[in-house]
């Protein structure tokens, strides 16, 4: 959990905690009334198919969105808070930074705008990825650009960091240098991350907590250590081309047939038969079966779910 949350009491325990949150484009709802909260200290894992509502939802933590309908409190304070502004750090998937300017004038209007700032965090940074401080934004990559905006973010050393697939344009070097980073600032620090991606397989390895979103909607969410356990891969052999009838009994996710065999993501509520043969997912497996059954019950573990507030104050 967080050590460096600062508003005190009970809430400070919750990096964010939605209430109904809803937000409504003139096409229609991009996220619908949702509730969930996701702890501090934590790296939170935000996966969805295109235009699931994933973009928005960070876009609403980050103040960039309006919601609709509903509350988000970020450390237990509204999210338009003044307090909440500065603990928060925002990289979107665009990116903007100024083309004209050098990266040490990036790094120095990073100085002058936030009083926490670090300058030799931010200046690593740009110095492993081998930028010379005297080149102009508009010459670098797009993975340049990426690292520069990392910098910024890390610089702010905020208690949230919010990253919308902060990690596409990256080489597989610097992803896995940019990751590290990621998680050495939680372990030292605390810092709790939002952090949206399509690769599932990174996700796995830095996240420990997740919430997986489909059109507009939380579809799981909770720690890994408790979703994934509570579902199975079991595979047998078809029954007239169908599932074995006792597996009706229970939640059966995604199944998948090669010729008389099945494998079946099933999430269990009572024990399994064990003629079957059983196996524990990897995240991965579970993650596909959810993003591939949107129709699937949704699954809010305890720590997901926001105790009942009464007030709604913005
Ligand atoms: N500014 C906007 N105006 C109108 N509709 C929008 C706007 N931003 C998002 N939407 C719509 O809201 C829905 C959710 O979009 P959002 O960008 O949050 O999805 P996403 O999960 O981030 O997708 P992706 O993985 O493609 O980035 C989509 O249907 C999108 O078209």
């Amino acid at each position: 959990m967080s050590g460096t949350a600062t508003s005190g009491g009970d809430d400070s325990r919750w990096a964010l905690e939605a209430h109904g949150l809803g937000k409504k484009y003139r096409r229609g709802w991009a996220l619908r009334e949702e509730t969930f909260r996701i702890p501090a200290g934590r790296v939170c894992g935000l996966v969805g198919p295109n235009g699931a509502g994933k973009s928005t939802l960070l876009g609403i933590a980050a103040r960039l969105v309006e919601p609709t309908r509903g509350q988000l409190r970020v450390f237990g304070r509204p999210v338009g808070d003044p307090s909440v502004r500065p603990r928060c750090a925002y990289l979107g998937q665009d990116k903007p930074l100024f083309k004209r300017f050098t990266v040490a004038e990036t790094l120095r209007m990073g100085q002058e705008l936030n009083p926490g700032w670090d300058q030799a965090a931010a200046e690593r940074i740009v110095r492993e990825g081998q930028l010379a401080p005297n080149a102009k934004i508009g010459t670098l990559s797009g993975g340049q650009r990426t690292r520069v905006a990392f910098a910024l973010a890390f610089g702010k050393r905020p208690d949230l960091l919010l990253l919308d697939e902060p990690m596409s344009d990256l080489d597989p070097l610097a992803r896995d240098e940019i990751g590290s980073l990621l998680m050495s600032e939680v372990a030292e620090r605390g810092t709790t991350v939002l952090m949206s991606s399509h690769m599932l397989s990174e996700l796995e390895h830095m996240c420990d907590f997740l919430l997986v979103v489909s059109d507009g909607r939380v579809r799981m969410a909770g720690d890994t250590d408790e979703l994934v356990p509570m579902h199975t891969l079991v595979t047998g052999v078809t029954a007239d081309g169908g599932l074995p009838e006792a597996l009706g009994t229970h939640t059966v996710i995604d199944v998948r047939t090669a010729g008389r065999q099945f494998t079946a993501l099933v999430r269990h509520e009572i024990p399994l038969d064990d003629t079957w043969q059983l196996a524990e997912p990897s995240l991965e497996e579970v993650l596909l079966g959810y993003l591939r059954h949107p129709e699937a019950p949704a699954l809010l573990s305890p720590t997901a779910v926001p105790a009942h507030r009464e007030e709604h104050a913005a």
